[in-house]
Formats: structure tokens, C-alpha cells, sequence
């Protein structure tokens, strides 16, 4: 018997219209397995199709996670090694917003230390759509992080029918059924009818310290280089208590002579300043 834990954090795969018109996040993990076979879809309790899946799920927050801070996704990080710890559970599936997703698999793919799979999953179009991508994903993820085949692959996303590595994902497209890419790499697998199929083995680092409190007193602010920009959103990121900041720059990095000035002045501050590109690759 495989034994998956779904560890629910609320996104658009949890949320429902609201009164006032926007869209809030609801559904536990629970609901989200119960809902899965009105959707068509097996829910693992019978014995049929996958049979040899046991689920169990619990609840760490249920957020959108454009609100998630450094706390919330330590939190992640910090449940997920604790469900780990025990010898009776297989695989872990995260489901969780899309907005943010990227930061929580770029935590958890550094910290991540053990063959067994976590997989993190969420959904373009929420559950009460009639066409919600939500229980498919959930399902896909469920019999990827149950397969023999995802031991030693990391940290997945799966999402819209691909398997993807955890470290250098984005979420590129607002709405598209399948947001998530890599710039300079293709998918790892594929979850098809017959299970997940991969093409790949994933890199995986030498793993790293889970967060601790430390790291949610960080704030690491973003500055971008563009044509006329000059240092006044670096300063005021100085003056404002910034722990460290990473200036996006043009083409290969290049900040252009103001952020240049700032970059030197920041750091002779001791604040620590990363130095990547706005081309996302
Ligand atoms: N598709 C989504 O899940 C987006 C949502 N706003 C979130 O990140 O919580």
C-alpha cells in the first residue's frame, strides 16, 4: 500500500466565488479528494483502477498565496520534512496557489532531502467552473507522487498533464491551462493514462538547512533595470531596512550606471545584493 499525504494550502484549486466577487480560497484537503470523483475521477477509497493508494490530507493554511510571506512558506518546507520523517508515508502532494508557487518548489527543491517525491499541484480555473483543471491536477499528482518511478526525482510540479523539476520554474502565462515552464528546459515526464512516464532524471542539489526563524525576519526586495532608471527604488529599499536585495538588470544583468553607484553603496553596507537578469534565462 502507498501511502500519500495531500497537503492543502488553499490557491485557486480551493477557491469559490465569493459575495462581494472575488474569489477566496475554501476547500480543505479533504474536500478537494471528495470532490474528485464527481468529477469522473477515481478518489482512491475503492479498490478499482489504483487501487494501493491510501490518502490522508491535512490543512496548513488556506491562502492565496500572492498573500504567502517568508513565514508561510517556511511553514511548507518545515510540514513537509515533518510528514517525511515518518517511515509510513510514500510521497507528499502540496497543493497551492499558482501566484507564488514557484518560490515555495525553489524552497523546497534546495531543502528538499530524501528519495521520496513531493509534489506540489494547483489549478487555473477553480472548482466551481464547470471545466476546472483542479481535480485533474490533483489527480495526476496523487498517482505521480505514488509511483516507484518519481523516487529520486526531487521536487515535481505537475500541472496540465507534465512533470516538471522543481529549481528554475516559473509561472510565465496569467491564464493558460499550463503556466508553468522552464526557460532553458523542457519537461521531465508526462502523467498519461497508463501512470507518469519520464524522459528525464532531474539535477538534484546537495540539500540545504530547512529555514529557520531567522529567515523570516528577511526581507529581500526587488529592483529592475530598465531604460532611465536610476537608484531611487534601490535607496529607498536601503533606507527602509532591506536585508538584501536582487537587482534584475537588462540582457545579461547589466544594471546601467545609477544601480551600479547603489549596488557598490549597498553592499559596503553589508546589505547583500544578487545580481540576476530581467530576461528570466
Ligand atoms: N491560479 C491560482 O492559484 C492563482 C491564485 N491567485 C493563487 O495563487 O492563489
Amino acid at each position: 500500500m502507498n501511502r500519500i499525504v495531500v497537503l492543502a494550502t488553499g490557491g485557486t484549486i480551493s477557491s469559490h466565488r465569493s459575495p462581494d466577487g472575488g474569489s477566496r480560497a475554501k476547500d480543505s484537503a479533504a474536500d478537494l479528494i471528495g470532490a474528485l470523483s464527481a468529477h469522473g475521477l477515481d478518489d482512491f477509497t475503492s479498490g478499482d483502477a489504483h487501487a494501493g493508494i491510501e490518502l490522508e490530507s491535512e490543512d496548513i493554511a488556506v491562502q492565496n498565496s500572492f498573500n504567502f510571506s517568508f513565514a508561510d512558506i517556511s511553514r511548507v518546507a518545515h510540514a513537509v520534512a515533518r510528514i517525511l520523517s515518518r517511515e509510513d508515508v510514500d510521497g507528499v502532494v502540496v497543493t497551492h496557489g499558482t501566484d507564488t508557487m514557484e518560490e515555495t518548489l525553489a524552497l523546497l527543491g534546495f531543502t528538499h532531502d530524501d528519495p521520496r517525491p513531493v509534489v506540489l499541484t494547483g489549478a487555473q480555473r477553480s472548482p466551481d467552473h464547470s471545466d476546472s483543471d483542479g481535480p485533474r491536477n490533483l489527480h495526476d499528482a496523487i498517482r505521480t507522487a505514488a509511483s516507484p518511478a518519481s523516487r529520486g526525482q526531487g521536487v515535481l510540479l505537475v500541472f496540465g498533464g507534465e512533470i516538471h523539476s522543481a529549481l528554475g520554474l516559473r509561472k510565465n502565462h496569467t491564464l493558460a491551462p499550463q503556466p508553468f515552464g522552464h526557460r532553458s528546459a523542457g519537461a521531465l515526464g508526462a502523467v498519461l493514462e497508463s501512470g507518469p512516464r519520464y524522459f528525464a532524471q532531474a539535477l538534484t542539489p546537495e540539500p540545504l538547512p530547512l529555514p529557520n526563524d531567522a529567515f523570516h525576519q528577511q526581507r529581500v526586495d526587488m529592483v529592475l533595470g530598465y531604460p532611465g532608471a536610476d537608484a531611487a527604488l534601490m535607496h529607498a529599499a536601503l533606507e527602509t531596512g532591506a536585508t538584501g536585495v536582487v537587482v534584475l538588470g537588462a540582457g545579461a544583468g547589466n544594471p546601467g550606471v545609477p544601480l551600479t553607484d547603489a549596488i557598490a553603496q549597498a553592499t559596503a553596507q553589508g546589505v547583500l545584493v544578487g545580481l540576476g537578469t530581467r530576461t528570466g534565462a
